[in-house]
């Protein structure tokens, strides 16, 4: 499908990224590197809204992973498929959610790494432990494809690479963001590299030499 044609990004007058097209197929991990400042969320952002108008399920994990913090993991997590629901339905599972959807909620906490978590509020976990109720939150709704901006930054090389197996197991296609060039490595089929306004490179992940990456960051 293509999501991008020539596109220029950006927030205001000066793009940020410039003729860019990005067609992705079922079944593609595509990683989105680039030093800070580079367009990854902007490219997200732009994708986001292509999905969106294609009315696909798309779940989300946004940079700020964008968590009720009064309220308690396994809520925030429930909130995943709130546009599933009417608003009453809604209100009484926060209120107080059914039996069946606590016991699925916690399950996906449990296979993030959070358990005995669940009734912690968000406030006071780790921003490691939060980026991982972020991303249950996104496991938790589904869909056919998952955008993340750099949703595994603030957890260890090793849990990275387990949760991105829980990504790659639950999406059948996902773009995430990342900086940990070994954890993209390991996750994507192909990646993408942004520099300077442009994509530097779009390649499979056998296709990434260190002298690309070299270039990127250089
Ligand atoms: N919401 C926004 N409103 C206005 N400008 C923005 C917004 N988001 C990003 N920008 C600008 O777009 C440019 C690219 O930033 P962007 O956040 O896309 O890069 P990034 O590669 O995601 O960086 P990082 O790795 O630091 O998150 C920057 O100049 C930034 O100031």
């Amino acid at each position: 499908m293509q999501l991008l044609d020539r596109a220029d990004l950006g927030w205001g007058d000066a793009p940020v990224l410039t003729g860019i097209s990005l067609t992705v197929a079922p079944g593609e991990r595509l990683a989105l590197l680039g030093r800070s400042g580079s367009g990854k969320s902007t490219l997200l952002s732009a994708l986001r809204g292509a999905v969106e108008a294609r009315g696909m399920r798309m779940a989300l994990v946004p940079q700020d992973a964008a968590l009720v913090p009064q309220l308690s993991a396994l809520r925030n997590v429930l909130m995943g498929r709130l546009d599933d629901h009417g608003a009453w339905r809604n209100l009484a599972t926060l209120i107080r959610p059914a039996r069946r959807d606590r016991a699925e909620a916690g399950a996906v906490l449990d296979r993030v790494g959070l358990q005995g978590l669940a009734d912690t509020r968000v406030e006071t976990l780790s921003g490691g432990q939060k980026q991982r109720v972020a991303l249950a939150r996104a496991l938790y709704r589904g869909g056919e494809i998952i955008l993340g901006d750099e949703p595994l930054s603030a957890v260890d090389p090793l849990q990275a690479q387990a949760l991105a197996r829980l990504v790659q197991g639950a999406f059948p296609t996902a773009i995430l963001a990342m900086h940990d060039v070994a954890v993209a490595r390991a996750f994507a089929s192909r990646v993408i590299g942004l520099k300077e306004g442009r994509v530097l490179f779009d390649l499979p992940v056998a296709g990434l030499d260190a002298a690309r990456i070299d270039r990127l960051y250089g």
